[in-house]
């Protein structure tokens, strides 16, 4: 295609919204007019499957539920005057309380102020509030928030060690929708620890956000936590930015969390059209369409060209890869869908795996996110009349034309400026391009099955070591891994009854493991 033609190709395909200033350019993706007349029937069902869902349909029907993120930026939306309310009534809540702790009203039992959050959740329960923490917290928020959002003990550590007898003054947000995955569960046990070592009283720091009901919610009521916010059923984990599960700690970090929710209200208001060239969130769609064949044979690489927006590919891998990632459609036949995601942030990952992109494997459609605004205020000369903006500019400019010189796809959101509303916008337009998404492709995004397994295996795991540890107890000699294996019953579980058995070894837990550690089978193991 000529620069010409390209150029009118742009601006045949662009689209622009005009209230929050985004445009979207998929011209780069190099589907013709045919390919977009094939799927407008799949957008028709598509459109329509989102107005049921909207008006409370059950669109996750494994797990039964209603599908609502859409509701919590327009409570007026929800099919029951109740759950308005419930919606309505909520915000409030939270708006108050961070009011309360920003002004002292609520503060620590021996100090004035909190000052700092360690916000203890994982999965939907962490990304999208640390995407929003490093998108949009100021430089001195009122509150510094630190995560805990894994089991891992050595991180845990970190956190507690960086706050130090900071501890005194800070709140500590347990957030759970299900109230019973055991990683924040445990966090919360080790911080609860941590501030009864300190002689402080964990119940006066401790906020749940979490169902109703639940087992996290039922602590924090009987222990009588400082306060406790819902979380829905119909709201699923990875598009619960705009719950309680992120409005909290936004709020505590002097986050504006009604202009996050106004973003995202009009970008749903755009992504509602149901005209393919009028939706933002349906090009999208299209184009992760066309370039993966519809089956995900392309990866989505999210190069977003600004730091503040680093976490937007780690958001994005939840929100896209839990949703469309299924091994069976709607019909039960098995499909094998997805699309994987990854990225950082750009120019510095030309500095790193853009030679691949460039030259390699052409396995992947890049998205470039461009933030127009280079920082407010002026900026200084880098080299004679250039800013280092300019660079930036340049690097997302030069990198696109490169990569379609060599037949790589991409597509390109512009954004004015970091702020509340376009990131509260940002997260709308892909949630709502999953879920036109998925219905092009039949799949159920709003459940998350594979995860489960994962999870049974796991508590497999944790089961077979108490086993293994009993029957350690009664030994009088050592014995080799595959004797122990027998007696415990588990001949089949050899190679994990080892592999605990190293870890319990490593971490000085009364386990001896004595033979030759390159040759496992060698071993014999006692308690010491
Ligand atoms: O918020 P929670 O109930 O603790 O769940 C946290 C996360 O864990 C699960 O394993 C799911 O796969 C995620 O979708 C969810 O966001």
């Amino acid at each position: 295609m000529t620069s010409r033609a390209l150029w009118q190709r742009y601006q045949d395909w662009l689209y622009f919204h005009p209230g929050l200033g985004l445009y979207l350019d998929i011209s780069r993706m190099r589907f013709d007019d045919a390919f977009v007349a094939s799927l407008q029937p799949k957008f028709d069902k598509a459109f329509t499957d989102m107005v049921k869902l909207e008006k409370g349909a059950i669109a996750n029907p494994d797990e039964n539920r209603m599908v609502g993120h859409y509701w919590l930026r327009n409570p007026d939306l929800a099919p029951t005057p109740e759950l308005t309310q419930e919606i309505v009534q909520t915000l409030e809540q939270i708006e108050a309380f961070a009011d309360q702790v920003h002004t002292g009203a609520i503060h620590p039992p021996k100090e004035s102020r909190f000052t700092d959050i360690i916000s203890i959740g994982i999965g939907g329960s962490a990304l999208g509030p640390q995407f929003v923490a490093e998108a949009l917290s100021p430089d001195l928020p009122p509150l510094q928030i630190h995560f805990i959002d894994n089991s891992d003990p050595t991180g845990i550590d970190r956190v507690l060690a960086q706050l130090g007898n900071k501890l005194a003054t800070t709140l500590v947000l347990v957030i759970s929708k299900s109230g019973g995955t055991p990683e924040p569960r445990n966090g919360m046990i080790e911080v609860k620890q941590a501030y009864t070592a300190q002689n402080l009283d964990f119940a006066k720091y401790a906020v749940a956000i979490t169902g109703p009901g639940s087992n996290l919610d039922q602590v924090a009521k009987s222990e009588n936590w400082l306060a406790r916010f819902s979380m829905y059923d119909w709201v699923g984990g990875r598009t619960s930015e705009m719950s309680a599960v992120g409005l909290v700690p936004a709020a505590l970090q002097g986050i504006d969390i009604r202009a996050m929710l106004d973003g995202a209200k009009e970008m749903d208001d755009a992504t509602r059209v149901p005209n393919l060239k009028n939706n933002p969130a349906a090009l999208l769609a299209l184009a992760w369409y066309f370039s993966g064949n519809g089956k995900g044979e392309k990866d989505m690489v999210v190069l977003p060209y600004k730091d503040s927006l680093l976490l937007f590919s780690r958001y994005l891998q939840q929100l896209v890869m839990e949703s469309l990632g299924k091994e069976k459609d709607l019909d039960g036949k098995t499909v094998y869908q997805g699309i994987a995601v990854y990225g950082n942030k750009g120019s510095t990952d030309q500095h790193a795996y853009v030679q691949q992109l460039r030259e390699g494997v052409p396995n992947f459609f890049a998205t470039l996110i461009e933030v127009l605004e280079d920082r407010q205020g002026k900026s200084p000369e880098v080299d004679p009349g250039v800013t280092s903006g300019d660079y930036l500019c340049g690097f997302l400019l030069g990198t696109r034309q490169a990569l379609y010189e060599n037949n790589r796809d991409s597509i390109t959101v512009s954004i004015p400026q970091v702020n509340a509303r376009t990131v509260g916008a940002l997260i709308a337009l892909y949630e709502r391009a999953v879920g036109l998404y998925a219905s092009l492709v039949n799949v159920n995004a709003y459940h998350q099955p594979g995860v489960e397994a994962g999870k049974k295996a796991a508590a497999v795991i944790l089961d077979l070591q108490k086993r293994v540890l009993e029957v350690l107890k009664t030994q009088k000699k050592a014995l080799s891994m595959t004797e122990l294996a027998d007696i415990v019953g588990a001949a089949e579980e050899v190679e994990a009854i080892y592999k605990i058995l190293r870890h319990l070894h490593t971490n000085n837990r009364g386990v001896v493991l004595t033979g030759d550690l390159a040759k496992p089978g060698s071993l014999t193991v006692s308690l010491g």
